[in-house]
C-alpha cells in the first residue's frame, strides 16, 4: 500500500504551492472579489474557460492516484443525492442538500470534507457513516466493493461525532475500558485482551497520564477538550473499526489541541491501514497537510477532490490563484462560498459556485469520472494469493499493525446478554454513586420528608381527630415519595438516554440490557431511601406497630415505589425531551393524586370519570395502606361528641375504601408495576430504533 506520509504531502503541498503563488503576479486581484470574477471571462461556456488546461488530463495525479488506483477503496459512493422536505408559510417542497457527490476513501487515507458553513458537510459524513434519517437519498455507497449491510457496517465504523456523550463521572480509562467491554466479544477477546487493548488506544492517543482523571462536564471539572475528544476517538478506536468518521473533531478547541487530533487521527490511520473522513470547519496550513485529500463541498456541490496540493494547481488553472502567504483551506473555503453583503455580490459568488462545481464535473479528475468498478478491485486487494501490483496487499498492512481483521466480513458477535447486562449495570452503578448532584437530592429528600411529616404527625394518638391526621399522613407519603421517585430518576434517566442513543448508532448493546440494567440499579436506590423516611415516620407517628401491620404498609409503600419508577422510565422512555417529560411527570403526579381517593371521596365521582381512579396506582396503594392502618384500630370517643366512631373499620367505610381488599390492592399495584415497565421498554425500543437511511 502506498500513501504519501504526512510529511511528503506537506512538502510537496507547500513547495508546489509558493511555486504557483510566484507565478502569479496579481493574484490577489485575480480572485479576490466577486466583481473581479465577474469582469473575467469565466463563464462555464466561455471559450477561455473551455481552453484552460486541466491538470488532471492524465499526468498531473500520477504519484497518487497512480498507486491507490492499485488497491481498492473501503468505502466509495457514486452520485449521492439528498433532499429533505421543507415547508415554508405557504407550501411544503422538495431540497436538494447534495447534488450527485462521488468519491473514495483507501485504506490508510485521510479524507477531510471541507467547505463553507451549510455546505453540506455533516449530511455527506452522516451518509457515509450510515447515519441519515429522513428525507430521500439516492446513489450508491459500496463498503468493500459491496453495498453496505447495515448490521456488519455499523460495528466497522466508529462515528465520533461533534458533541463528546460520554458519562462525566467515569474516568478516562473507564470509559475506554466500558466500550471495549460491550463491544468486544468475549468470544474473540479474552478480559487480558481488553485491557491491553484500552492500554494500547491510550497510549497512541496520548491518554496514559491521565487514565485516571474523570471525564467531566460543565459542572464538574474534568479533562480539557482535547483530551475528551481523544477520548471519543479512543471509544471508536477500541473496538478495533475498519473506518472512523469524524464530525468537527476539532471544533471548540484550540489550534494546539486541534492539530493534535488530526495528527493523532492520521497517525492511527496510517499505522492501522484503517480509513479515515472528517469534517473540519477551517483547518490550518498544518491540519491540511495531514489529509491526504480533500473534499471540496460547496453549496451541495461536489467542488474539487484530490490532494491539497492538487487543490492548489488546479483552482489555479481555473483563474483562481492561491494568494501568497494565505491558508489554503481559507482560500479554498473563500471561493466557494457565497457572498452575502448585496444581492450583485451574491450572484456573482453564486456564478462563481456553478461555475467551479460544473468544472470539476466535467475536468478529467479521476473523481469526477468516478465508476463504481471497485469490486474486482477489492477482490484483488484482499485476496492472499493474489499481489496487488505493489506487492503490498492490505490484509499485510493490516496484520502488521496487530488490529486488523479488515479481511474478515463476519459481523463481530455481540456480547453474552448477561455479561452486557452486567457490564452496564456496572456502568450505572458507578455513575449512579458517583453523581453527587443526584445523591445529594435524594438525601436531602428522604432526611426533610422524614423530619417534616414525622414532626407534623407526631405521636397521633387514638383519638377521634387522629383519623384526619391518619388520612392526612397517608396521602402525603404517597404524594412525596411519588414526587420523589418521578423528580431524582427522570433527570439522571435522560442523562443516561442520551449517551445510550448514541451508543445505540454503533449498535453496542441490546435495549433490553440498557431498560434492566437501569431498573436493577435504580430500584435499590429508590426503595431503600424511601424506606428511610416512611419507617422513621411510620413509628414517630406511632401507627399500629404490629409486625404484620409494619410489615403490609411497608410492601405496600414498596410496590408504590416500583409503579412509580416504572411510569418516571415510561415517561423517559416515550417523551424526547427532559423538558417536556418534566411537564408530563407533574401531570401525572397530579392526576394520581386527584384520583387517589384522598381529595375526592372515592364513592361520589362521576362515573364519566371514575375510571380515572383504577388506572392511578396511588389509588390502590393509598386505600390499601389505609386498610391496614384503621383495621382493627380502636379510636376514643369523647364524652359529649355526638360524632364518634370507635372503630377503624368504620373510618374505612365512610370513606368507602372498601372496594378491594388488602391483598387485590398489593396485586394490582404489582400488576400495574409489570405493565407501567412492560410500556416503559416496549417505548424506549421503539422510540431509540435508528431509523437510518441506506444506499
Ligand atoms: N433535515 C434537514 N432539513 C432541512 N434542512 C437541512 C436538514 N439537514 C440539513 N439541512 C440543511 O442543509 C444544509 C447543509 O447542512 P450541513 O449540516 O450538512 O452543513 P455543514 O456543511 O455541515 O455546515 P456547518 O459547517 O455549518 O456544520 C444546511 O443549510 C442545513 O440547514
Amino acid at each position: 500500500m502506498t500513501v504519501q506520509s504526512g510529511r511528503q504531502m506537506a512538502a510537496t503541498t507547500t513547495s508546489s504551492r509558493l511555486d504557483s503563488i510566484s507565478s502569479s503576479n496579481s493574484s490577489q486581484q485575480q480572485f479576490g472579489s466577486t466583481r473581479d470574477f465577474m469582469e473575467q471571462p469565466l463563464s462555464p461556456i466561455d471559450d477561455g474557460y473551455q481552453t484552460t488546461p486541466d491538470p488532471f488530463d492524465g499526468t498531473a495525479n500520477g504519484l497518487v492516484y497512480g498507486s491507490k488506483g492499485q488497491l481498492a477503496p473501503l468505502l466509495s459512493w457514486e452520485n449521492v443525492t439528498y433532499s429533505v422536505r421543507v415547508k415554508n408559510k405557504e407550501q411544503s417542497s422538495m431540497r436538494t442538500l447534495l447534488h450527485g457527490i462521488s468519491g473514495e476513501v483507501y485504506p490508510g487515507e485521510v479524507i477531510g470534507l471541507l467547505g463553507p458553513s451549510g455546505a453540506g458537510k455533516t449530511t455527506l459524513l452522516n451518509i457515509l457513516a450510515g447515519r441519515i434519517e429522513g428525507g430521500v437519498l439516492n446513489g450508491k455507497v459500496q463498503f468493500r466493493g459491496k453495498k453496505r449491510v447495515p448490521g456488519i457496517f455499523k460495528r466497522r465504523v466508529a462515528y465520533v461525532e461533534q458533541e463528546d456523550v460520554m458519562f462525566p463521572m467515569l474516568t478516562v480509562e473507564e470509559t475506554i475500558m466500558f466500550a471495549a467491554k460491550l463491544r468486544l466479544t468475549d468470544k474473540k477477546y479474552s478480559q487480558l485482551q481488553k485491557v491491553e487493548r484500552v492500554a494500547s488506544v491510550m497510549q497512541q492517543l496520548r491518554l496514559s497520564h491521565i487514565k485516571g482523571s474523570k471525564i467531566g462536564d460543565a459542572l464538574n471539572r474534568g479533562v480539557s477538550g482535547g483530551e475528551r475528544k481523544r477520548v471519543s476517538i479512543g471509544v471508536g478506536l477500541v473496538t478495533d473499526p475498519d473506518m472512523i468518521v469524524l464530525d468537527e473533531p476539532t471544533s471548540g478547541l484550540d489550534s494546539n489541541s486541534a492539530e493534535m487530533v488530526v495528527e493523532l487521527v492520521r497517525d492511527i490511520t496510517r499505522s492501522r491501514g484503517i480509513s479515515s473522513v472528517m469534517t473540519v470547519h477551517q483547518p490550518n496550513a498544518n491540519m491540511l497537510n495531514c489529509f491526504d485529500r480533500i473534499l471540496l463541498l460547496s453549496q451541495g456541490h461536489l467542488v474539487f477532490f484530490g490532494s491539497s496540493n492538487e487543490a492548489i494547481e488546479y483552482f489555479e488553472s481555473k483563474g483562481f490563484p492561491c494568494p501568497l502567504r494565505q491558508n489554503p483551506a481559507d482560500f479554498f473555503i473563500d471561493i466557494m462560498s457565497l457572498n452575502n453583503r448585496s444581492p450583485h455580490d451574491l450572484e456573482l459568488s453564486r456564478r462563481r459556485i456553478e461555475f467551479l462545481s460544473q468544472s470539476f464535473s466535467e475536468s478529467k479528475h479521476p473523481a469526477a469520472k468516478l465508476s463504481l468498478t471497485y469490486g474486482g478491485l477489492y477482490e484483488q486487494a484482499f485476496n492472499p494469493n493474489m499481489s496487488v501490483a505493489n506487492g503490498e496487499s492490505l490484509r499485510i498492512a493490516n496484520t502488521t499493525s496487530g488490529w486488523g481483521t479488515t479481511a474478515d466480513e463476519t459481523p463481530p458477535r455481540r456480547a453474552n446478554w448477561f455479561f452486557e447486562l452486567k457490564t452496564l449495570a456496572q456502568r450505572d452503578v458507578i455513575t449512579t454513586v458517583r453523581h453527587f448532584t443526584f445523591l445529594s437530592a435524594v438525601c436531602l429528600n428522604s432526611v426533610s420528608v422524614l423530619l417534616l411529616l414525622g414532626l407534623l404527625f407526631y405521636k397521633l394518638g387514638n383519638e377521634i381527630e387522629s383519623i384526619q391526621n391518619r388520612i392526612g399522613l397517608f396521602f402525603a407519603l404517597t404524594l412525596n415519595s411519588t414526587y420523589g421517585v418521578m423528580s431524582h430518576y427522570l433527570y439522571v434517566y435522560y442523562k443516561s438516554k442520551d449517551i445510550m442513543l448514541s451508543e445505540r448508532g454503533s449498535g453496542s448493546y441490546r435495549m433490553s440490557t440498557f431498560y434492566l440494567a437501569k431498573v436493577i440499579v435504580y430500584l435499590p436506590f429508590a426503595v431503600l431511601s424511601s424506606w428511610v423516611y416512611f419507617v422513621g415516620i411510620y413509628f414517630m407517628a406511632g401507627l399500629q406497630s404490629g409486625a404484620t401491620k409494619v410489615l403490609t404498609s411497608l410492601s405496600l409503600f414498596t410496590v408504590l415505589i416500583v409503579v412509580t419508577l416504572g411510569v418516571t422510565l415510561l415517561v423517559g422512555s416515550f417523551v424526547d425531551t427532559y423538558d417536556l417529560a418534566s411537564v408530563v411527570s407533574a401531570l401525572a403526579i397530579t392526576t394520581w393524586v386527584i384520583f387517589g381517593g384522598h381529595l375526592a371521596n372515592a364513592g361520589d365521582l362521576l362515573p364519566a370519570i371514575r375510571w380515572m381512579q383504577f388506572i392511578s396506582p396511588a389509588f390502590y396503594i393509598y386505600e390499601g395502606m389505609v386498610r391496614t392502618e384503621f383495621g382493627g384500630l380502636k379510636l376514643h370517643c369523647r364524652e359529649n361528641n355526638g360524632l364518634c366512631m370507635a372503630r377503624g373499620d368504620d373510618v374505612i367505610k365512610l370513606y368507602r375504601l372498601d372496594q378491594f381488599t388488602v391483598g387485590q390492592c398489593a396485586l394490582i399495584g404489582v400488576g400495574m408495576a409489570i405493565l407501567y415497565n412492560l410500556f416503559a421498554y416496549m417505548s424506549l425500543r421503539w422510540k431509540a430504533k435508528p431509523r437510518y437511511l441506506w444506499i
